[in-house]
């Protein structure tokens, strides 16, 4: 069995966060084990309050967790602050452990997940360790202080964030429009590849980035390339996206139960 880590605040919604990561482990097959950043009372129309763990008490669930199971790879999610970003990388430095950095910032309501001074901290202490980076848009832009609108911006940005000493860096591309949703995937060494999909026109996209993240993760637990666990992730979540829920009044969540029926989800790779 494949054990895996996901290190993020809950959602209580279901859609995100932390549940988000372990049904998509779940459905993923491998194990899923879990330090919970913060609390949020949140749904699908939005958080309406955080209560963040404190960083001793993270760093006494990441240590409690790692002293026992054996963790091929791990994500982050919802970090929340400066002393709880510091903490982690410092226990993470010397690990063997694949890091997938989804940089979560701000929820789809506008709520900050993530406080202003703690960008800092990402860049300086939990990037340098990190195996991959999956930044949407705006958080590409708040971590290089760059406008992102073209093709040309997302190259820059992503050269940008790998002078911070990340492997590889996924710039997202689901906040940006036209008929698909694209993916660009970038390496230390030059190259890059991109993953298009069909743009679903519907309001059902909470959890996305961390469905994504976290399958990502799952996928190189089980021992997949990088290369090949981010094409197989997006596989995933666009079952998640095409096959709507329907539930909540709001931004629903994702289906992570598609991919058991989407054997034919389009996703088209240009290298
Ligand atoms: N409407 C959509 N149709 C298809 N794929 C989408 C759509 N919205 C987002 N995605 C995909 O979902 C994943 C998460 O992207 P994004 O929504 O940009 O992240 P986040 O949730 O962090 O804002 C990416 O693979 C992106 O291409
Ligand atoms: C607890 C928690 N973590 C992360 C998020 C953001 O998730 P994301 O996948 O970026 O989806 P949206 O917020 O954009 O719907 C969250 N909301 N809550």
């Amino acid at each position: 069995m494949n054990i895996v880590l996901t290190i993020a605040g809950s959602d209580s919604g279901g859609g995100a966060g932390i549940q988000a990561d372990l049904k998509t482990f779940q459905e993923l097959n491998v194990f899923g084990t879990s330090v919970i950043t913060a609390l949020t009372a949140q749904n699908t129309l939005g958080v309406e309050g955080i209560y963040p763990a404190t960083s001793e008490f993270v760093e006494q669930q990441l240590n409690t967790v790692l002293q026992d199971f054996e963790v091929k790879a791990l994500k982050t999610g919802m970090l929340f602050s400066a002393d709880i970003i510091k903490t982690i990388a410092k226990n993470l430095i010397d690990k063997n452990i694949q890091i997938v950095v989804d940089p979560v910032m701000i929820a789809k309501g506008g709520q900050a997940l993530l406080q202003d001074e703690a960008v800092q901290a990402m860049k300086n202490e939990l990037l340098p360790i990190a195996t991959v980076l999956t930044p949407n848009i705006p958080e590409a832009e708040k971590i290089t202080g760059m406008k992102i609108e073209t093709a040309d911006d997302i190259q820059q940005a992503a050269a940008k964030i790998l002078q911070l000493g990340v492997n590889c860096v996924v710039m997202k591309g689901g906040h940006l429009e036209g008929p698909s949703a694209v993916d660009t995937v970038f390496f230390q060494d030059g190259s890059f590849f991109q993953l298009k999909s069909k743009r679903i026109d519907t309001k059902h996209t909470h959890g996305t980035g961390c469905t994504f993240s976290a399958a990502i993760t799952a996928n190189l637990g089980k021992g997949l390339s990088l290369k090949e666990s981010v094409i197989e992730a997006k596989k995933f979540v666009q079952m998640a996206i095409e096959n709507p829920l329907n539930i909540g009044r709001g931004h629903g969540p994702t289906n992570h139960f598609a991919h058991r029926f989407g054997a034919n989800v389009e996703v088209e790779i240009v290298e």
